[in-house]
Formats: structure tokens, C-alpha cells, sequence
């Protein structure tokens, strides 16, 4: 039993400060994605200043998709404070498995930092298991298996939630398949960061990062379900899926399509 509805409201309620360090590609979107699920955004990546919001924040969202030498320093500034203070840790390895650069950054934070879900596309999470090829930029090129988020989940002590068509998730004990969502999505740039900021608001109120995981995953989705009969192409799909986060109802999670397994 999952309780998408009270974890919705017990966000609303909270308003918590989700701190993030989000590329500047999807900064903008990702902010407006956490409001309307009625959490508190702030995007922050200047090294100076990202240990003090990381300790106070109610969770720490890491997002390597525009990186560099500064960004990295601040990921783990950030990501060690938020360890620190039992701050929760989600980590998107956007564009791991493309370069070298961005799949070591990975390695390294996950090595260095309590995360607590991991959360890439197919090609990501399978480079990060050692399934090489399936990456181009920051776009998958195939879809993974809960075989593979259960390995990873193992492998790096994480919630692994990989995303795609269907979506896997594992924190190595127990695995979840999503089938929410739409293709249309892919046409949106920065559709996984977005539903990384809706996981990570429901990690500010569920401690059960796998159950916290499912209900972000299918909160978003079911929202790009709705907007998507409203649409007429991805522009009008991203205005409409803030419109519906922000109006979901206690009845729309009679369309959620979860399996949970263990
Ligand atoms: N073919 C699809 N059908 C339904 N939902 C999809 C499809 N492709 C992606 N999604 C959804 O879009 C969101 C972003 O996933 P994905 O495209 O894998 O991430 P990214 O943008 O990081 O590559 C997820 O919620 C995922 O479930
Ligand atoms: C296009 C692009 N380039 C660097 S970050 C980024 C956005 C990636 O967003 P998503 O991982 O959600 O597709
Ligand atoms: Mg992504």
C-alpha cells in the first residue's frame, strides 16, 4: 500500500527546502517542477555557499549535467555536508558512461557522500554498471532491467531508480516497475531532472527512499499522462505538467501502474 496521496499532502504541508545543484540546461524547470508539487526550490552551486544550505536543507538533489572542475568541488562540499547532518542525498549522473570525466565525477560522489537514490536513464545506470555503448550524450540508448538497478543498489549501497519506458527501482531488497508516463516525454529536455526534483520532494517525507522513489516517479508521470491530452506537441506538454502537478487529485493515482516485488 503506498499512500501517494498523504505524502503528497504531508509535502504541501512541510513546504520543504529542496537544495539543489541542477544544470543550467533544466535550472529553471526544475524549480518551477518542486513549487508546484508544493516544495521549496533553491538552486545553489557556488562553492562559498553550498555546505551551509546543504546541512540546513530537508534534502540535497546533485545533478552533474553541466559539470566542470568548480561544480565538482561543489558537489562534494555539498554532498559531505548533507552526510553530515543526515541530510537525504538524491544523485543524477546525467551523461554518465558519455565521458570519462562525467563517469568518474559519479564514482567519486557516490564514494565520497552518503547518496541515498541514485536516479539515472538506462544508458547512465548501465554504464555505471559496467554495460558500456548504450549512452550517446546525455540520451539512453536502450532500456535497462531490475536486474540491473537490484545490482547497482547493491553495489553502491543506493535506492537505484533507473528511468525509461518502464522504470526500475531497487534498494537491493525489494524491486519496483513503473509503466506510467509517455514517450512524448523525450522530447523534453531535462524530463529525468525534472522527475529527480518530484523523487527528491518526496524524500523530504518518506524515509522509505524506494516507496519515496515509486511515488515521484508516478506523481510525474501520471501528471505527463494528463498534460500529454491537453497537448499539442512537447512545449505545450512541459507548461501543462506543471499545471497538473500542481492540480493532482486524490483520484488520479487510480491510474498508477506499479509492480512491487519482495
Ligand atoms: N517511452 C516512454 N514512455 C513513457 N514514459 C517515458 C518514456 N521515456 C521516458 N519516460 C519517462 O520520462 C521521464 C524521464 O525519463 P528518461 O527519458 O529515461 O530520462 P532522461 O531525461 O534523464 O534521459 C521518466 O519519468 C520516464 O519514466
Ligand atoms: C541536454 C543537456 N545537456 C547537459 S544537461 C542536459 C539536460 C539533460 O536532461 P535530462 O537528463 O533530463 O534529459
Ligand atoms: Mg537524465
Amino acid at each position: 500500500m503506498i499512500n501517494y496521496w498523504d505524502d503528497l499532502q504531508a509535502i504541501r504541508r512541510k513546504r520543504p527546502l529542496v537544495h539543489h545543484l541542477m544544470n543550467y540546461v533544466v535550472m529553471n524547470d526544475a524549480a518551477n517542477v518542486t513549487l508546484a508539487v508544493g516544495a521549496s526550490p533553491i538552486m545553489a552551486h557556488a562553492r562559498e555557499e553550498v555546505e551551509e544550505l546543504a546541512a540546513k536543507a530537508d534534502v540535497l538533489y546533485i545533478n552533474i549535467g553541466t559539470l566542470d572542475d568548480r561544480w565538482v568541488e561543489s558537489f562534494i562540499l555539498a554532498g559531505k555536508a548533507a552526510s553530515r547532518n543526515n541530510v537525504p542525498v538524491l544523485l543524477d549522473p546525467v551523461g554518465a558512461g558519455a565521458t570519462r570525466f562525467r563517469t568518474e565525477t559519479v564514482l567519486r560522489i557516490l564514494d565520497e557522500v552518503e547518496v541515498g537514490v541514485l536516479k539515472g536513464n538506462g544508458g547512465e545506470m548501465m554504464a555505471l554498471a559496467g554495460v558500456a555503448g548504450m549512452i550517446k550524450g546525455v540520451d539512453s540508448l536502450g532500456e535497462a532491467s531490475p536486474e540491473i538497478a537490484e545490482r547497482l543498489a547493491r553495489e553502491y549501497g543506493v535506492t537505484a531508480v533507473i528511468t525509461g519506458p518502464r522504470d526500475y527501482v531497487s534498494d537491493g531488497k525489494r524491486v519496483a516497475i513503473v509503466s506510467n508516463g509517455t514517450p512524448m516525454l523525450q522530447y523534453i529536455t531535462g524530463s529525468g531532472c525534472m522527475v529527480g526534483s518530484v523523487i527528491a520532494s518526496f524524500m523530504a517525507v518518506n524515509r522509505d527512499f524506494l516507496i519515496a522513489s515509486v511515488e515521484g516517479l508516478v506523481t510525474f508521470e501520471i501528471a505527463a499522462e494528463k498534460a500529454e491530452r491537453k497537448s499539442s506537441g512537447p512545449a505545450s506538454l512541459k507548461v501543462n505538467l506543471i499545471d497538473e502537478l500542481y492540480n493532482m487529485k486524490p483520484s488520479d493515482y487510480e491510474m498508477a501502474r506499479v509492480e512491487l516485488r519482495g
